[in-house]
């Protein structure tokens, strides 16, 4: 499988203290860093828009993954663009038009990723799957962090791992150092956590964990 991605997610950060927050978790060793953006209708919770991407971009060069939370995802395909996203990663329950979207992402010169919630199979996206840069395995409902992790989940990492070798397959939600073992068995390899490295002592101790966790099990 591709080599470890580790994904802060700036949602346990100081929203007020964003680009240092960002520039901290590069130091710590982040790959990328994920932004979690939510619209108060796909999910019960409000973050952070296109706006702040495009402000946070200013102060960083890092690889922005995106993860949109949100109603009718090809609303915001223009916005995201141009506020400087790298991965659009948007959710197989918010549209009927995948591939077409999928296309539009790309024709903006964006990264594109597919995301499926907890309830949803993984049969939905295992064809998709072949036509996406990353797939994201949520193992939280998505809405809030500080979940409790949902390791019945990663069936659905080991299927796709199974059909697609080389794909970067991304899992979410209550990852910690008591899990990422079996989501390194499963078959991940792009690692998003936020209350995990951000609550730790020493968050470069923790992503460099998930580094090594996750690289020992593709070797
Ligand atoms: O997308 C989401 C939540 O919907 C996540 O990215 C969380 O923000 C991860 O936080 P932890 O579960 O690691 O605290
Ligand atoms: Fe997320």
């Amino acid at each position: 499988m591709p080599s470890a991605k580790i994904a802060p997610s700036l949602l346990s950060g100081d929203f007020a203290n964003l680009a240092n927050e960002c520039q901290r978790m590069l130091k710590d060793g982040a790959d990328y860093l994920h932004m979690d953006v939510m619209d108060g209708h796909f999910v019960p919770n409000l973050t952070i828009g296109a706006p702040v991407i495009k402000s946070l971009r200013k102060h960083t060069d890092a690889f922005l993954d995106c993860h949109l939370m949100v109603a009718e995802p090809e609303r915001w395909v223009d916005d995201f663009a141009a506020a400087g996203t790298n991965l659009f990663m948007f959710h197989y329950e918010a549209t009927k038009h995948h591939e077409a979207l999928i296309e539009r992402i790309r024709n903006h010169g964006m990264k594109a990723g597919i995301a499926i919630k907890p309830k949803t199979p993984v049969d939905a996206i295992l064809s998709l799957a072949g036509q996406v840069d990353m797939v994201l395995v949520m193992t939280v409902e998505p809405g809030f962090g500080g979940q409790k992790f949902m390791v019945d989940c990663l069936s659905k990492v080991r299927a796709l791992r199974q059909a697609y070798p080389d794909l970067d397959i991304e899992v979410d939600g209550g990852l910690d150092l008591t899990n990422i073992d079996e989501a390194a068995e499963a078959g991940a390899n792009v690692i998003v956590a936020g209350t995990s490295i951000f609550k730790a002592d020493k968050p470069a101790e923790v992503i460099a964990t998930f580094r090594n966790t996750i690289n020992a099990a593709s070797a």
